[in-house]
This record gives structure tokens, C-alpha cells and sequence, in this order.
């Protein structure tokens, strides 16, 4: 694949020229790194080609280039792979000696601390990592802050009263003998650090965990602990609301009562929004936060950049609880600081024995004591909870064949991963079709009648309750069926599949569609975030019939919020999408169009995000070559973070 016309830079010339028109460079990265390599006096082609190839890692989600593997990297045009081998790639000691020597470029000896010496320029050299300076100032921070929240005093806490308190609130009900019972391990550890990560996949009980933690914190603390609660979208934040209301009124009532009315909100207006800046907000070291307790969830989605900034902004005696999924997709920006923090700790040293959080990480294992029948618990591994990172293990809400596939697709095991598609079931069920050649030929649309009959049934329970006006309703139903697409266009995109699901709707459901662009029952996908109206990228929502005309009812917590059309600028239709977008979102039922072998998009992260948005049911429309292809490539985002924690 190669560049078109308007892709190529027409400054750019040598090598520049060469990766820009095989599609590896846009003419954004040639013409930001010509402006700056100018701006600093530097002409050398491969010095050019690292500021450019550094520019080009953000949009792909890195935080900076590794000069010794970038060669074997996989790059993309318009979602497919590009052949990078035969391009002229600079010698990586040849190449880190120009850099060094650069006037664009500090250097930083990979073991050095500390702040960097000199006056900032626009790349950082670390070792073989290059970063744009900002990004390493980012990095450098969230490390900062972690280390020094790690190696401060811990929180005091009373071993016997947290295990008193964690007694009240954990049962071993629904575990298999000797399972360690994580969710108090987890509990235990967010109580004994200053920070925190509660990881795990979908339904293996995080905000039920989170609830039990605030209960015990505030338990700790005589109910006076402010909290925050705060989510990288506006659902994200309903969701998590609804969710610790919900479990906390599971909770032994005294202990429920300083947790029942918490609010959440998103990261974005947590910090504060600055009319003026799109990267400052109004609380930061300065002016930090005033909360006791600061509770991040679905923190894989959450960007380097705007990590540091919540780090930042948390006074040092703040317990930060982060909780998300390291085997999902991560941020769409820059960063997996996530999958960072749970892959460094899965590394962590031991705690020492006199480490005053060993006897109480140790009480909150306490009931696992052998079984009647004798059996010994599992010895649960404590080097990672020492940093903090406790990993849950037990799925409590899927069909166990989802639950088996999400296992396959996390240990990297594409025979299970095929075996369990193949073996199918109830919640779960795999056409194996090839869409590129079904494009070509032959009936497109061949064995996907059930997919037609899962459209029909979510797309009329939306039509009607739209219609009668029943805006929770309308909203509940888009919800029970989703086709996400790793592509935007082509036979595996987002626009064919939108179009397919919108034509067997206009075709069964009468009167579908009808009344312009504003139709009743039209299900909406915001595509900005509008933090004045409180709409975010990724929220979903569906235009339905009020007193006061048609408006677009979005889902939020028990109630939905409804905005009247005129308010809303950046909306399409939803018939598909992304899984990128539906990151953070569940549904019913989820139909997955796996894309083709050659597509750059096709990854385990991809794959396992994909199949755990469905909460009951996953059919999944692909290739065997294309499945096993995924499970076999993890997604690789360049960091220095994870080595340095
Ligand atoms: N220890 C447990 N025993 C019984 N049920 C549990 C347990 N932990 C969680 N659950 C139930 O499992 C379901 C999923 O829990 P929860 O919502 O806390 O998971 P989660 O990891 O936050 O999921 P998601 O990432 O999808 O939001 C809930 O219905 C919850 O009540």
C-alpha cells in the first residue's frame, strides 16, 4: 500500500520522501518534523525521520519509539498492514549517536533520576527510547508519583480492626474450595497503599469491590473521608455510579449508610475544565483536589497525558483506588499506563518481612483456611499486591463459554481460543465465513439470519418504546445488540454493517426511518465531547417522543438525560460501531465482524475488548486465520513506563 496524492508532503525529500510515500509517514509527521528539525537547526535526513516516526507513534497510540525495534513494528494505512522491511531504516547505534548529538534532541542515560539537565528541546532521548519531550514529561511524572507514594509511610491502619471489618463484608459463597478469595486480598490492598489498582475483566466483581472498600475505608475513618468517584466518559461515570449505589445497599447498613449517596463524575470536570486550555486544568500541584479518597474506574482508557495531570493534581494523602481491565484496548491517545502499572508489579520483588503491610495483607487471606475435607488454599502470589495491584480472577456474571474465550484470548492460547468458538453454545456462536470473499461473490449475507433476528428484536423494542415516548425504555433497548467492526469502512467496516442493520430494519419494521434525519427510534452516537451539556464521545442515545417533541434521550444511571435535538452538534447514526468507541460500554448481545488477516487493527486486545462487551451473548463472524492471527499478536504500545515503576 502507498500513499495517494494529497498524503504526499511535497517539502519532503531522501528518506522523508520514502516513508511518506510508502504510507508509513502522513504529511502531518514530515511537515512537524521539518518545522521543528528548522526551528533547531538540525538537517540530518535520519534525525528527521526520528522526530517524524516519533510524531507518528502518538497517533498510534505510543508514547515514544524504540529505535532498535521500530523497523519491526507494524505500521498502517486506512487500517492495513504496511510492508515496512524493505525501507531504508538507519543502523540503531548509528542512529541513537546522531540523535545524541542532535541541537533537536537532550539525552538522558537510561539509569539516570532526577530531573533532566539542560534547557528542554522538542525530543528526549532515554536510552533507545525517543519521546516528543511533553510525552516524557508525562511518563517521568506518573512515575514519579507512583514511586513516591509507594516508598512513602503507608496508611495507619489497625490490621485486627481491617480484618474485623473485612470479615463483615467478604463471604467465600460461590467460590471453589481453596480459591483465594481476591476481591478481599484486593480490598485488603487498596486499604494498606496510598495506590491502588483493582484489575480484572468484566464481571469479576471491581465496583462491588470498590463499594466494600469505601465501606471500610469510611468504617476506618468514622464515615468522614470525602470520596470522589470519577471515569474517563460521561457513561463510564453513570455506570460506575448506578453501580457502587447499587452494591452499597447490598451492604450491612451502617456500613452502606457514608457510601450510599456518592457521586461520580468525569475525569475531565473532576480536575476542571479551563475554557482556555485543553491540557491544563484549574486543579493541579498548586491547587490540588480536596478529596480523601479518589476512585478512578475503566483507568485503560484513561491516556498518559491525563494520568499525570490526576496524579498530579492528588495531594500525597489521598488514596488513589484505580480499577480497570489490563487486556483491553487501551487509550485511543497516547499511553497503557494500566497494563504499565499491573505488567511492572507482576515483576515486584516480594514484600520484606517486616513490612508492617505483610501481616495484614496476610489477616485479609485469613479465611481461606483449608476445607473440610483438608485441602490447602492456593498460596496466593503477594509480590504484586505489594505494589498495590491486586488482579481479580473470578468471573461472576458471564455464560462460562464467554467467560472461557476472554480466558483463551488473556493467556495468549489461539487452539483454546477456536476450540471453545467451535464448540459454541448457548451464549455463544461463531459463523465462519470469509466476508472478503463473500463480497466478491455469492450471498453476502449467507448464515446470518440470526444476526438479522438479533437486529429485528433490539431495533423494534427501540422503534416502539421511542414511539410510546418511553424514553428508559427506548434507551435500555439499544442496548441489548450491538455489531461492532475493527474497521470504519470496507466489507468489515462500520459504514457496510450500519447500512446492512439500517436496510432489514427499514425492511421489517413499518414506517421505520420515516420523518427526515430526526426520525423517531433514529439510535444516536455522539462523536465530541460537550462537556457544557455534559456529552461525551462514545455516548450513546436514541431520539424519542416527549411532551415537548422529539428529543434525544442518553443513558445515565436510573434515569436518562434528555437533550433537545437542536443541542446536539456532533451525532451520527449507530447501527455499528467501532470496538474502539464501544470500549467501556457492555451490551446484551454483541455480533463482532472480524476483520482480515492483513488488517493492522487485528489484535488480541481488539479481540478480547470486542468479545467481553457482551454481557450474555457473543456471535462472532470471521476466519479461523483471522482469529488465530489475533490471538497470537499482542498489541504493542511503546513505554518506558513498565520498566522503570
Ligand atoms: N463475590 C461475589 N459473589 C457473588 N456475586 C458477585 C460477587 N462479586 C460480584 N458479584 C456480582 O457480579 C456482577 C458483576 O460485578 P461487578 O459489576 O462488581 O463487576 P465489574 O468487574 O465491576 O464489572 P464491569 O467491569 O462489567 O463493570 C454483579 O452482579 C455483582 O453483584
Amino acid at each position: 500500500m502507498s500513499a495517494t496524492v494529497e498524503e504526499v508532503a511535497v517539502r519532503a525529500t531522501g528518506v522523508l520522501a520514502e516513508f511518506n510515500a510508502r504510507g508509513v509517514l502522513s504529511v502531518a509527521d514530515v511537515n512537524v518534523a521539518l518545522t521543528l528539525s528548522r526551528l533547531c537547526g538540525e538537517a540530518d535526513p535520519d534525525v528527521q525521520l526520528a522526530l517524524a516516526l516519533t510524531v507518528r507513534a502518538l497517533r498510534g497510540g505510543s508514547v515514544c519509539v524504540d529505535l532498535t525495534t521500530v523497523d519491526a513494528e507494524v505500521f498502517e494505512v486506512d487500517e492495513a498492514t504496511v510492508e515496512t522491511a524493505t525501507l531504508p531504516w538507519p543502523e540503531p547505534t548509528a542512529w541513537r549517536e546522531k540523535l545524541r548529538q542532535s541541537p533537536a534532541v537532550r539525552y538522558r542515560e537510561p539509569t539516570a533520576e532526577g530531573p533532566v539537565p539542560g534547557e528542554p528541546r522538542p525530543l528526549l532521548l532515554h536510552g533507545d527510547l525517543l519521546y516528543l519531550d511533553r510525552y516524557f514529561a508525562s511518563e517521568e511524572s506518573v512515575r514519579d508519583q507512583l514511586v513516591r507514594r509507594r516508598e512513602a509511610t503507608p496508611p495507619a491502619v489497625d490490621p485486627k480492626q481491617l480484618a474485623g471489618l473485612l470479615d463483615r463484608l467478604f463471604d467465600r459463597d460461590g467460590l471453589e474450595p481453596g480459591e483465594p478469595n481476591w476481591q478481599r486480598v484486593a480490598a485488603a490492598s487498596c486499604v494498606l497503599h496510598w495506590v491502588s489498582v483493582i484489575a480484572g475483566g468484566p464481571g469479576t466483581g471491581k465496583t462491588t469491590t470498590v463499594a466494600k472498600v469505601l465501606a471500610t475505608l469510611q468504617a476506618l475513618h468514622g464515615g468522614r473521608l470525602r470520596i470522589m468517584l470519577a471515569a474517563p466518559t460521561g457513561k463510564a461515570a453513570a455506570r460506575l455510579e448506578e453501580a457502587v449505589r447499587t452494591e452499597s445497599a447490598r451492604l450491612p447498613a451502617d456500613l452502606a449508610a457514608p457510601v450510599a449517596d456518592l457521586r461520580a463524575a468525569t475525569l475531565h470536570r473532576v480536575l476542571g475544565w479551563r475554557p482556555d486550555s485543553r491540557t491544563r486544568f484549574r486543579h493541579d500541584a498548586g491547587h490540588p483536589l480536596p478529596w480523601d479518597v479518589v476512585v478512578l474506574d475503566e483507568m485503560s482508557m484513561v491516556s498518559l497525558p491525563m494520568m499525570a495531570r490526576l496524579l498530579e493534581a492528588t495531594r500525597s494523602g489521598t488514596r488513589v483506588v484505580l480499577v480497570g481491565d489490563p487486556d483491553q484496548l487501551t487509550s485511543v491517545e497516547a499511553g497503557a499506563v494500566m497494563a504499565d502499572v499491573a505488567g511492572a508489579a507482576a515483576a515486584a520483588p516480594a514484600l520484606r518481612p517486616d513490612d508492617v503491610r505483610l501481616t495484614a495483607l496476610q489477616q485479609a487471606r485469613a479465611d481461606d483456611r483449608p476445607d473440610a475435607d483438608g485441602a490447602r488454599p492456593a498460596e496466593v502470589e503477594l509480590a504484586p499486591v505489594a505494589r498495590g495491584v491486586v488482579q481479580l480472577r473470578h468471573t461472576w456474571r458471564f455464560g462460562a463459554e464467554i467467560g472461557a474465550l476472554a480466558d483463551a484470548l488473556r493467556a495468549g492460547r489461539a487452539d483454546d481460543a477456536v476450540a471453545v468458538l467451535r464448540a459454541g453454545g448457548q451464549h455463544l456462536s461463531w459463523v465462519e465465513t470469509d466476508l472478503a470473499a463473500s463480497a466478491v461473490g455469492g450471498d453476502p449475507l449467507a448464515g446470518l439470519e440470526p444476526l438479522r433476528q438479533a437486529v429485528l428484536r433490539s431495533g423494534r423494542a427501540v422503534d416502539a418504546a421511542a414511539r410510546a415516548g418511553r424514553a428508559a425504555e427506548a434507551v435500555e433497548a439499544l442496548e441489548q445488540h450491538r455489531v461492532l467492526c475493527a474497521h470504519r469502512g470496507g466489507p468489515f467496516g462500520v459504514a457496510r454493517w450500519s447500512r446492512v442493520v439500517e436496510g432489514w430494519l427499514a425492511e421489517a419494521v413499518e414506517g421505520y426511518g420515516e420523518g427526515g434525519e430526526w426520525y423517531l427510534g433514529r439510535p444516536l452516537l455522539v462523536t465530541a465531547n460537550d462537556p457544557d451539556i455534559g456529552l461525551y464521545n462514545g455516548d450513546t442515545g436514541v431520539v424519542v417522543s416527549t411532551g415537548r417533541g422529539l428529543q434525544a434521550a442518553f443513558s445515565r444511571g436510573r434515569e436518562p438525560v434528555l437533550h433537545p435535538l437542536i443541542h446536539l452538534d456532533a451525532v451520527q447514526s449507530v447501527h455499528a460501531m467501532t470496538v474502539h468507541k464501544a470500549q467501556g460500554s457492555q451490551f446484551a448481545q454483541v455480533t463482532f465482524v472480524v476483520p482480515p488477516l492483513d488488517s493492522a487493527l487485528l489484535t488480541r486486545e481488539l479481540l478480547y475488548t470486542a468479545v467481553t462487551r457482551a454481557r450474555d451473548r457473543v456471535e462472532v463472524i470471521g476466519t479461523e486465520d483471522a482469529l488465530r492471527r489475533a490471538v497470537e499478536r499482542p498489541a504493542n504500545r511503546a513505554s518506558g513506563l513498565r520498566h522503570r515503576l
